[in-house]
């Protein structure tokens, strides 16, 4: 198999027949392990489906999106699309697969009648929403070849050999690793040799077929063009993916600032990127953050405004970065600025409602997506005797809240700290509070949560 190299085929001759998108969204990312398909992954505030949308909206070129998506998303789509302004999208209801989704979507440019159905193209560009980092000129070399030639695909050179195995697990052979290429997307076809492909596939290949250049050669004889692609164009598929996703985002925002700045380029990413390398360097800055950064959230009384910058001169004592924030500025988006851990001090058990509400803060802006974000709730027991049941019942709300965090990739755990009134008492039990809560931040240990320590 030849793959053609990119020089051969221009990437900037203009675009003068009609080209529409289908971007299969209808997936539940399985692989990733989080609970949050991956596509509404939220990266500084703005899920990773509306960075690949935004990614086609901007050419000129491309008249209509259509966004497939699950039924259980169907909402959360037309929100997004709302929120962010996108106007070229329509969105559909997706099937059991991918091929069913796809082709979900190749219908909507059929349903003619219908008010606000896109227009028909000649070219049909199809892109999984989860490869956000798709650049103009490509789409233009995908879109110029699907024209000429039928069907057209980005590959990559293959990173391993492909082998087959036996039905017992032993190799039965392997493969010439030049011969071959990994098919990613972007792809284009005719949109007329496309439709025909799914109309005439069988079930066999709405069921297992991962390959649309593929049903393109079976049903309709099309032999695709190949060109070689950017390694940008790789699949989100795995939770390292979304952490490497995340850092180009990050990055290419660093970028584009500084390019608009200085008036250069309205580069919208970095021209080289070492995956492995990000994907290295996010873990190990993110373990930093996660295990030295904290926000004491405080209220506004006196001993608890106190026992919070001790709090913070204690732990900073141990290097950990600490902020203190009023529960006052939570509406601000103040805490939500930094990948922290949070700290709640409070005096009484009416501070579980602060609590819930923080809780509902990190599921709505998806801050606990990635990384699981630790809560301790230090419970300040003011009282000479303080009712058992004011125990009681911080101990239940933590115990439920908890469960409810946990799902949420939220770590919610009590302390109790008696208060105390000598002064050299009270600087101990500050010194263990501190040894205590700097442990449940490094070891996340999720069997803790949901527990009511006492100091
Ligand atoms: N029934 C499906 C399955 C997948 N997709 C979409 O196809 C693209 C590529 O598929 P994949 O990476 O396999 O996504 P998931 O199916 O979500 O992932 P997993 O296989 O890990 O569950 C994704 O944008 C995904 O949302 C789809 O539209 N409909
Ligand atoms: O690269 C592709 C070629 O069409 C597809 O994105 C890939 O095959 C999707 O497969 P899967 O859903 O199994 O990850």
């Amino acid at each position: 198999m030849e793959a053609d190299s990119n020089e051969q085929i221009s990437g900037s001759c203009s675009i003068d027949f009609t080209v529409a998108v289908v971007l299969p969204a209808g997936g539940s990312g399985e692989r990733t392990g989080l609970s949050t398909p991956k596509q509404f992954c939220t990266f500084l505030n703005r899920p990773l489906i509306s960075y690949t949308i935004q990614a086609f909206e901007r050419v000129g070129w491309i008249e209509h999106i259509v966004v497939v998506v699950a039924k259980d998303n169907l909402d959360l789509m037309v929100t997004i699309v709302q929120q962010f302004g996108h106007n070229k999208v329509k969105v559909v209801l997706g099937g059991s697969t991918r091929h069913r989704s796809i082709f979900n979507g190749l219908k909507a440019f059929e349903a003619t009648g219908e008010e606000c159905a896109p227009t028909k193209p000649k070219v049909v560009i199809i892109h999984d929403a989860v490869r956000p980092f798709v650049e103009e000129d490509f789409l233009v070399k995908i879109a110029v070849a699907a024209k000429e030639q039928g069907a057209a695909g980005a590959v990559r050179p293959l990173v391993s050999t492909v082998i087959a195995t036996t039905s017992e697990g032993y190799l039965d052979h392997s493969l010439e690793r030049s011969k071959y290429r990994a098919s990613e997307m972007p792809q284009g076809f005719l949109y007329d040799i496309i439709y025909q492909a799914y109309l005439q596939c069988s079930e066999a290949d709405f069921e297992f077929g991962t390959e649309c250049l593929h049903l393109a050669l079976q049903y309709c004889g099309t032999n695709a063009r190949l060109i070689e692609g950017p390694p940008t164009l790789w699949k989100v598929t795995y939770k390292r993916d979304l952490f490497a996703a995340e850092s180009i985002i990050k990055e290419s925002g660093t970028t584009k600032k500084m390019t608009d700045k200085n008036k250069q380029c309205s580069g919208t990413m970095p021209a080289f990127v070492d995956l492995d390398n990000i994907v290295f360097s996010h873990l190990v800055e993110t373990e930093e953050t996660l295990s030295q950064t904290a926000c004491v959230v405080t209220g506004v009384c006196e001993e608890s405004v106190q026992l919070a910058h001790a709090l913070q001169k204690t732990l900073g004592a141990q290097d950990m970065q600490v902020d203190v924030v009023s529960t006052l500025l939570r509406s601000s988006g103040t805490f939500n600025s930094k990948n922290w851990n949070f700290i709640h001090v409070a005096m009484n058990s009416s501070c579980l409602a602060d609590l819930g509400e923080l809780v509902k803060t990190f599921e709505e802006t998806g801050y606990a997506v990635l990384n699981p974000v630790v809560l301790i709730l230090v419970h300040l027991d003011v009282s000479e005797q303080s009712p058992t049941g004011e125990r009681a019942a911080v101990l239940g709300g933590v115990r439920d809240l908890a469960t409810e965090a946990k799902q949420r990739n939220i770590l919610l755990y009590g302390i109790l700290l008696n208060h105390v009134k000598d002064a050299e008492q009270r600087e101990e039990a500050v010194q263990k509070l501190s040894q205590i809560i700097m442990a449940l931040i490094k070891e996340r240990n999720p069997a803790l949560t949901g527990q009511l320590l006492w100091v």
